[in-house]
C-alpha cells in the first residue's frame, strides 16, 4: 500500500497524519483532496460510532480502503466534556478559539490538580465487503490556565501533556507526534500495515 485515504477535512489531523504514516512510506490522501463536498453527518454517541460513519460513508463511496479519526478531549472535572462535541464544544461553527475559551472559562478557579484530561483518538479502518476494525489511542495531561504556544491545533494550546511542562502547541510537530493520541493509535494498525 502506498496511499491511504483519511477521511477527514481537519487540516491540523491531516498533517499529523502525514507525518505520521511518512515512517511506513504511506502517502496520505484526504477529503480535501477529492471531490467530495457533502458534510458528513456525525451523529454517533461514541467516538467509535462516528469513527465508523465518517470511514464507511466515504468507504463505500469510492470502493476503496478508508481510515476515520474520531477524537477529542475528555476533561475529568467536566465529567468528560467536550468528548465527541469537541470541534463544535462553542457551537455548530467549529472554532477552535472559542471551543478552548470555553472549557478554560469553565474552569476557572479549579486547582490543577483537578484539571486532568485526556486526548482521545480513535481510529476506524473500513475496507469494502470487510468488518470495520477500531484502534484506541490516548494522552493523558492537564489544562492550562490560559492558552500557550502557536503550533498544533484544536485544544493544543491548552494541554499540557502528563510530565512535561510545554503545552502541545509549543511541542515541535515532531514532539507531539511521539506521544500522543493519534501516535498511540496508529501504532496499533502496525499489523495492517505491515501486511500491506
Ligand atoms: O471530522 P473531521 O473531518 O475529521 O474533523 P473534525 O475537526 O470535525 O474532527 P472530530 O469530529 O474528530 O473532532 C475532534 C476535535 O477534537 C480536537 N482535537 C482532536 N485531536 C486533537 C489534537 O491532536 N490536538 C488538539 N485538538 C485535537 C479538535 O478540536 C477537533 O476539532
Ligand atoms: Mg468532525
Amino acid at each position: 500500500m502506498e496511499r491511504l485515504l483519511i477521511a477527514t477535512k481537519n487540516e491540523g489531523k491531516i498533517k499529523d497524519f502525514r507525518q505520521l504514516f511518512s515512517k511506513y512510506g504511506i502517502e496520505i490522501l484526504s477529503l480535501l483532496d477529492l471531490d467530495f463536498n457533502q458534510d458528513i453527518e456525525e451523529t454517533g454517541t461514541t467516538f467509535e460510532e462516528n469513527a465508523a460513519i465518517k470511514a464507511e460513508t466515504i468507504a463505500k463511496q469510492f470502493q476503496i480502503p478508508v481510515l476515520a479519526d474520531d477524537s477529542g478531549l475528555e476533561i475529568d472535572a467536566l465529567d468528560g466534556r467536550p468528548g465527541i462535541y469537541s470541534a463544535r464544544y462553542a457551537g455548530e461553527k467549529k472554532d477552535d478559539q472559542a471551543n478552548l475559551h470555553k472549557v478554560l472559562k469553565e474552569l476557572k478557579g479549579i486547582p490543577n490538580k483537578d484539571r486532568t484530561a485526556r486526548f482521545v483518538c480513535v481510529l476506524a479502518l473500513a475496507r469494502p465487503n470487510i468488518q470495520t476494525i477500531f484502534k484506541k489511542g490516548t494522552c493523558e495531561g492537564i489544562i492550562g490556565g490560559s492558552p500557550v504556544g502557536e503550533n498544533g491545533f484544536g485544544y493544543d494550546p491548552i494541554f499540557y501533556p502528563l510530565g512535561h511542562s510545554a503545552t502541545m502547541a509549543q511541542m515541535t510537530h515532531k514532539e507531539k507526534n511521539e506521544i500522543s493520541h493519534r501516535s498511540n493509535a496508529i501504532k496499533q494498525l502496525d499489523d495492517w500495515l505491515s501486511l500491506e
